[in-house]
């Protein structure tokens, strides 16, 4: 059995070295990344990360200036049509004719996907269903909520069964009660059809509960790319930890009583508490040292494990490092960012 063969089989969306440029501006810089067949994946990134000029070099609207894309073995630049009939797209607002109803607009869709007019309803009737929009699909689309119009967007990117889902910014302005159903839709688009979705988003929590993996998008780069998991015990094994500390009294000793601990880099006041960043795990210390000094430690929390501080920590980094981004990753990111704050000191 051929292992890498196997391997190369498994990966439906590969990019390499994918590099867009516009001038001076590199939005995407020599990313390299593989997603898997039924793989849910986040790219994350703020403001001009460089997420949707991806989106449009895999989609084969632009192309790039160095590197190459493919989905499912085709290349997106070269076989865009073939390309094109896999993948579907949902944009962050999603555009229907407001005076035709729900299943018009989906008909509608059926028909420019030239789709024979029998698997037209069916398809209709099925995915109405799954998105749990049958009750309103005979309602105008131009009285639904945004959530609704959400669903019925998943439904008609789903009318032309794509292997490959893209979504930019699906989460944005959706209830709680909307968006539960949202997460869910999108799970079983992955593990119930086997279909790939791609996310692009700045909504961290709401990927942190879809996403298998995520990558981390900043200046064009991919920086960090993981399970969640792996990326909070990635930056402990870097030797970055946070934790949260209160005591009773509340007083200056207990700061001073902080600031000797061993391994402190910065302490921050937030609130009731302070936020105490170290290169070990301090909690024991603190624990004893609080004990002894006659302070009675009243909340005691260790960040980093869930996605919005894992970003926060590389994000404020990627700030830091303003432009120097190659330094940054050659030394390791997260190494980097500790060095600069001594280098400050
Ligand atoms: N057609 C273009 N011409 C020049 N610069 C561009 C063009 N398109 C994008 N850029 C620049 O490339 C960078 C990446 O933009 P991109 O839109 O891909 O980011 P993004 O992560 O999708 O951001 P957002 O979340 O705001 O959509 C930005 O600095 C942007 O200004």
């Amino acid at each position: 059995m051929d292992i890498a063969a196997n391997y190369e089989d498994d990966m439906m969306i590969k990019t390499d070295h994918l590099t867009k440029a516009y001038g001076e501006k590199k939005a995407v810089s020599d990313l390299t990344l593989s997603i898997r067949r039924g793989e849910v994946f986040g790219l994350l990134g703020p403001n001009g990360a460089g997420k949707t000029t991806t989106t449009l070099m895999l989609l084969g609207l632009t192309e790039p200036t160095a590197g190459s894309a493919s989905i499912d073995g085709k290349d997106c630049t070269r076989q865009a049509i073939e390309v094109k009939r896999m993948v579907g797209y949902l944009p962050d607002s999603v555009g229907f004719y407001s005076d035709m109803t729900g299943r018009e607009n989906l008909r509608f869709t059926g028909q420019l996907n030239g789709l024979p007019k029998a698997v037209i309803e069916e398809r209709i009737g099925d995915l109405l269903e799954k998105v749990g929009m049958t009750g309103a699909a005979d309602q105008k689309t131009g009285t639904y909520s945004r959530g609704m119009k959400q669903r019925l967007g998943i439904a008609d990117v789903l009318m032309k069964d794509p292997k490959v889902v893209i979504m930019d910014e699906p989460t944005l302005g959706i209830d709680p009660e909307g968006m539960r159903e949202l997460m869910f839709l999108i799970r079983s688009l992955a593990e119930e059809d086997g279909r790939t979705i791609l996310i692009s988003s700045h909504q961290l929590y709401q990927i942190q509960q879809v996403c298998d993996r995520v990558g981390l998008f900043v200046e064009g780069q991919l920086i960090a790319c993981g399970r969640i998991d792996d990326l909070a015990g990635q930056m402990r094994r870097e030797g970055h930890y946070v934790l949260e500390a209160a005591a009773v009294p509340d007083d200056r000793g207990f700061k001073e009583l902080l600031e000797h601990l061993g391994n402190v880099e910065k302490i921050e006041r937030s609130g009731d508490f302070y936020v105490i960043y170290s290169s070990s795990d301090l909690s024991r210390e603190l624990n004893r040292r609080a004990l002894e000094g006659g302070y009675s430690l009243c909340h005691l929390r260790q960040r980093g494990n869930d996605l919005d501080e894992i970003y926060r920590t590389y994000f404020e980094k990627g700030e830091k490092g303003n432009g120097s981004l190659n330094q940054r990753k050659s030394k390791g990111f997260l190494s980097f960012g500790r060095e600069q704050r001594q280098g400050e000191e």
